[in-house]
């Protein structure tokens, strides 16, 4: 029998309410143990818990959330209990003292729920961006995909896919040489405009998917030149360490900023420079890697002493830092900050925030926000060009095998076919009670 899963759903640590949830066949059971009976559906009742002894454990607002019209398919309750440790722990521990009742592994709540037809994959993997979207547009970018954006796509795509396979499996089970040109040419046709929709949302996935990771924005220059203190300004903490020696930052530095609403990483890295010392050797090349893979590098140097950057392929700002130390206007830079006084760090800031957007802005809107999705999707595309390109000379038994393979790849993405190796990879990845 199915095991019925127990677990915190809200965050840990002491809160005001805590929701402890229960799903599965054991439900009924639970409720009447501990709650003195299943409260009328989907209506919150007021009850006292009482553990095991019958001891009361907390009085609590309980749910009941019969499946199937519930976020797991199956049974469902909420306990929306005190959120002290002990409180939690005290029913948790007598929820999985009943029989048939175990504590969940991370993600299990909306494995079932995709496993039971409720959601697919890729509108759970919505759910799991949800949860961890920290500005407005990841956030907005995750609602949509929770609500079925690339689902709704991958279905129709799927539904035209099998209307022509069909067409072509008759065409082998019942050969008839003058139907061929016919049947072949309704499979081209969908296979070249699948391959247009579906080279669309690939266009867009680079941006989908940065959205997801935030702009990467690195701060690089030569030794000494404000780089941590710029970090440290722009983060409004003390992150990295500052101090008037040069080579001080090795590792890179990394923060998270929400600017204008587009997540970014502003990293900080070691001074560029010819050096002796191995270990600083490392930071400095980690430093141009750091940079090459920038959606913009901020180089800094100091207004007294400017210095030229390496040749780099990506977006370059200019900063002249230590505005203070000078009294004519700094050369060679876009503009000009003083991270001690705070001169020209909201000019920055707006900045930034201008090249966030540029790399960022259309990652709403984006179908596609996983490296995973883009991978069937790319394999989708292969198989459907194939098609496309189909002529007289093509068997028919290619073409639909081709077809076949493109139905598969979305299968894999909407999780459709049951690859419990997929399932493993993507639920592992969210947090318990989830
Ligand atoms: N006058 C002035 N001094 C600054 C300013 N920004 C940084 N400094 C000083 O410059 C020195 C070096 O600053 P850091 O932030 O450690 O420089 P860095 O570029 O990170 O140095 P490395 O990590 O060694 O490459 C420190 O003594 C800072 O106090 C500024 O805007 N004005
Ligand atoms: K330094
Ligand atoms: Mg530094």
């Amino acid at each position: 029998m199915t095991a019925t899963i127990a677990a915190l759903s809200s965050g840990a640590g002491k809160a005001g309410v805590a929701v402890v949830r229960l799903s599965g066949p054991a439900v009924g059971a639970a409720l009447r143990q501990i709650a003195g009976g299943a409260p009328t559906p989907r209506m919150a009742a007021l009850r006292r818990l009482r553990g095991a002894a019958g001891e009361e454990i907390d009085r609590a607002l309980v749910l009941f959330l019969p499946g199937p019209a519930s976020f797991t398919g199956e049974d469902v309750a909420e306990f929306h209990v005190h959120g002290g440790r002990a409180v939690i722990a005290a029913l948790i521990d007598t929820l999985t003292a009943i029989p048939g009742i175990r504590l969940a592994e991370p993600g299990e709540f909306t494995r079932r729920a995709v496993e039971n037809g409720k959601l697919d994959l890729t509108a759970a993997e919505g759910i799991a961006d949800l949860v961890e979207a920290e500005t407005a547009g990841q956030r907005r970018q995750a609602l949509r995909q929770a609500g079925g954006a690339l689902e709704r796509a991958a279905s129709a795509w799927r539904a035209e896919l099998t209307r022509a396979l069909a067409l072509l499996e008759a065409e082998i089970d019942f050969p008839d040489e003058e139907d061929v040109p016919a049947l072949f040419a309704v499979a081209t046709a969908t296979a070249t405009r699948l391959v247009g929709e579906v080279e669309a949302a690939l266009a867009g996935a680079a941006r989908g998917e940065r959205l997801r990771e935030g702009a990467r924005i690195v701060i690089a220059g030569p030794p000494n030149a404000g780089k941590s203190t710029l970090l440290n300004a722009l983060a409004r903490r003390d992150v990295a360490i500052v101090s008037a020696i040069p080579g001080t930052t090795r590792d890179t530095i990394e923060v998270h900023l929400d600017l204008d609403g587009y997540p970014a990483t502003l990293i900080d890295t070691a001074g560029l420079r010819q050096t002796e010392d191995p270990v600083e050797a490392i930071g400095v090349a980690r430093a141009l890697d750091r940079a090459g893979s920038a959606d913009l590098v901020v180089w800094l140097s100091p207004a007294d002493a400017p210095a030229d950057p390496p040749d780099l392929a990506v977006p370059l700002l200019r900063v002249a830092t230590k505005r203070d130390r000078i009294d004519s206007p700094p050369q060679r830079c876009d503009l000009a900050i003083s991270a001690l006084t705070g001169a020209g760090l909201e000019t920055l800031t707006d900045r930034l925030a201008q090249a966030a957007r540029a790399a960022l802005e259309g990652g709403e809107a984006a179908l596609v926000t996983r490296a995973r999705h883009r991978r069937e999707l790319e394999a989708m595309a292969v198989h459907l060009g194939r098609v496309a390109a189909a002529d007289a000379a093509t068997p028919v038994e290619f073409a639909a095998e081709d077809l076949r393979l493109a139905v598969r790849a979305i299968g894999r993405l909407t999780g459709s076919v049951d690859i419990d190796e997929i399932y493993d990879v993507i639920f592992r990845q969210f947090c318990i009670g989830k």
